[in-house]
């Protein structure tokens, strides 16, 4: 039933919107009243405690304060339930289903919020996460059952709707027998971009749902293919997480462990618009400054993306390929434990006369193993002169104890974290595996061994070890020794996503498997089905680098275009002329997506000429680069990875400029950015990962 004609169904459904919104009226309308009552009340309060001060007494200023708390936090309360009724008022539901359990089918609207007209005390909306909503994302009409908190509850779905409803209007109404490859979600799909990321509340699939509810796994590892809705999965998983364990878990106790600061913009708003407040983000480099509490300068991913396309040293990958293999961690694990035991040189020692052995001083050394450096030698003096006091029933005098404390740091051998890290590959016989990056700094490679090395010997201090959920995307880019960082950083419960046909950096990538091996008691699940791209531009994406698994979704489009040109600068006028199509189209995003940084700071310029065209909304994106917006966006794979844009054109797709694997998975990465168009350009010989596409 999709018309638009007023059957008897959508005038009902049409006087059941109505009414809903009258409620949603009338409960805002006492709520205002509420709101100026208690401004209203707040500020007599405040006054009282004012003119009154110079009689109150120190216990009575206390309550007072405490009275004027607890109502501006009611007031901060019936403030939030107003924004959600005023998002409500637009869109108060996207879904219905008729629920009988044994007797008479009742109606469940499902909605972004939950709305109980409080006015009426019942509930006309339930909140997407709660327990009976799942049945409208897991099953069509028939028997259903969804675990309610005192357990399964099984009934008989008869009717099964979805609705888009917008400024107060049905815009459209579906009712869906069959499983939801549906109207709604293919109308979701085809529409132009939106400044970031969009909720899918709507139309959220069946395996998809199981992922955002699950709430059972310590770490979740979701392996999915390019658009299979990753990212979107894993914030509405926040929010679920949220939902559903709103007493003991809040925003502030989440992190977020994002690729880079235009991603962590590009997502920002997911989270506010289904009612959450945003969480902390951070990014690996970031994490790892702080756990080296800044003293160490070191190369950035992007750079050593950037010097791996660039120079063709097979050295260097030598090096990245030994350091984010298995066997690697094995080795440092082995030596961080040979350096721990041959770290500490205990002998005899004569104190006020009196002998301390050298066992003892090891066995206490060795006891104090979690303490950092500093404060395990300061426990092991204190320790024993507390054994001289009772041993010999002796206390040490001022300088006695300070001589016992020079004594012991003696018995440290001392060296630089960055030394004994260095020692690493003396002691593997392969020096030639540790190289300096330019400046002094370490090569990124370096960062996270040395890190993992430090929390072995000397423990590692981060304000993120109360985190509750952590979230991390992009997870192929990421070694085992990050991994093995993470875990022993973050005890807590894990999303961890990403698709190992996207790694931008294919010297130190992991798969699924090669983490969960890592970080233990992690389940892994798999998605396959794309839902960002039209199935003409998955089908091109998928001759560049064949997945069996995937699963295009049936949405069509126009083919893509690989454009020929004579010269370079002919190139540029035509990426000048789709660049022009694009401005005078519908789209609201239009990605060039190049190879290296260099090439988009090219093609940036000849568009910033005024040459090609005057474009109002173009920006260069870098390293440093902190927003995403709408318009033409110029950017490397590297920075484009987890974006997406309506229509995508790529650069320079010569056989020279995409040769390697790596090159293949960028090209890849570039051309799955595409929601509805993709162009390629190239002027000389065409790369052969285009030959069959
Ligand atoms: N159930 C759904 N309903 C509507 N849109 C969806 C659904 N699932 C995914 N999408 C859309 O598909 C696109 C891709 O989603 P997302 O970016 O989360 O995928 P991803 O797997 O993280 O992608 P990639 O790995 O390629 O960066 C987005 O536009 C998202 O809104």
């Amino acid at each position: 039933m999709n018309q638009k004609a007023d059957t008897p169904e959508r005038a009902a459904e049409r006087r059941q919107l109505d009414h809903t919104l009258e409620r949603i009226e009338a409960n805002l309308a006492e709520l205002e009243g509420r709101l100026a009552d208690y401004a209203e009340d707040i500020q007599a309060q405040k006054e009282y405690l004012w003119t009154s001060r110079d009689e109150m007494d120190h216990i009575e200023k206390i309550s007072a304060r405490e009275s004027i708390e607890q109502a501006v936090m009611t007031g901060d309360n019936a403030l939030a339930r107003r924004r959600k009724l005023e998002k409500l008022r637009h869109s108060p539901y996207f879904g219905r289903f008729d629920f009988a359990r044994g007797g008479k089918a009742e109606p469940v609207y499902i909605g972004i919020h939950h709305f109980h007209d409080d006015l009426a005390g019942v509930s006309r909306v339930h909140d997407w996460r709660a327990p009976i909503a799942s049945l409208f994302y897991d099953y069509e009409t028939g028997p259903a059952t969804y675990e309610s908190p005192e357990g399964p509850v099984a009934g008989e779905i008869s009717l099964k709707r979805q609705f888009r409803i917008k400024g107060g209007e049905i815009e459209l109404m579906i009712d869906s027998a069959v499983h939801v490859v549906d109207e709604v979600l293919q109308e979701e799909l085809s529409r132009a971009s939106d400044e970031g990321m969009k909720n899918i509340v709507a139309t959220i699939q069946r395996d998809q749902n199981a992922i955002i509810r699950n709430d059972e796994a310590q770490a979740l590892v979701i392996q999915g293919v390019a658009g299979s809705g990753k990212t979107s999965i894993a914030l509405h998983r926040i929010a679920y997480l949220l939902y559903r364990f709103k007493d003991s878990l809040s925003s502030e106790d989440i992190l977020i462990i994002s690729p880079n600061q235009v991603f962590s913009d590009y997502i920002a708003n997911v989270l506010p618009e289904l009612g959450e407040e945003t969480v902390n983000q951070v990014g690996m480099e970031e994490l790892a400054d702080e756990l080296l509490d800044g003293q160490y300068r070191f190369e950035s991913f992007f750079e050593q993306t950037t010097a791996l396309l660039e120079k063709d040293d097979e050295a260097m990958k030598a090096r990245l390929r030994y350091k984010a293999s298995p066997d690697f961690l094995t080795e440092l694990d082995r030596y961080a434990g040979h350096v721990e035991a041959n770290r500490f040189a205990a002998e005899d020692l004569w104190i006020a006369r009196r002998l301390v052995p050298a066992w003892l001083l090891e066995e206490v050394f060795r006891k104090h193993r979690h303490l950092p450096t500093n404060e395990r030698l300061k426990q092991v003096s204190w320790e024993i002169e507390r054994k001289i006091g009772n041993q010999y029933n002796y206390d040490l005098e001022p300088e006695e104890r300070k001589q016992l404390k020079a004594a012991v740091k003696t018995m440290l051998r001392q060296a630089t974290l960055r030394e004994t890290y260095k020692g690493f590959y003396d002691w593997l016989g392969r020096p030639e595996l540790f190289r300096t990056a330019s400046r002094g700094r370490l090569e990124y490679a370096d960062v996270f061994p040395l890190i993992y090395l430090k929390m072995r010997l000397e423990g590692v201090r981060s304000r993120w070890r109360e985190v509750k959920h952590l979230l991390i995307d992009e997870m192929q880019d990421y070694t085992p020794v990050q991994y093995a960082v993470i875990g022993r950083l973050f005890s807590c419960k894990k999303t961890i996503l990403g698709d190992a046909f996207q790694s931008v950096n294919p010297y130190s990538a992991s798969k699924a498997e090669e983490i969960r091996r890592v970080l233990r008691q992690s389940s892994c699940v798999t998605l396959n089905k794309s839902y960002r791209s039209s199935l003409e531009i998955t089908r091109f994406a998928q001759r560049i680098s064949p997945n069996p698994e995937l699963e295009a979704i049936e949405r069509h489009g126009e083919e893509p275009a690989v454009l020929k040109a004579r010269t370079r600068k002919a190139e540029l006028a035509t990426i000048g002329e789709l660049a022009r199509d694009f401005a005078a189209s519908e789209h609201n995003t239009l990605g060039i997506v190049c190879k290296t940084q260099k090439q988009a700071r090219k093609v940036f310029e000849a568009l910033e000429s005024g040459e090609h065209g005057d474009f109002e909304r173009l920006q260069l994106l870098g390293e440093t680069s902190s927003a995403f917006g709408q318009g033409i966006v110029v950017c490397t794979a590297h920075m484009a990875k987890g974006l997406e844009f309506d229509r995508v054109i790529v650069p320079e797709v010569t056989a020279k400029n995409y040769a390697t694997d790596m090159e293949r998975n960028l090209l890849y990465v570039a051309c799955t950015r595409a929601m509805h168009r993709l162009a390629l350009t190239h002027a000389g010989p065409l790369t052969s990962f285009l030959d069959s596409a």
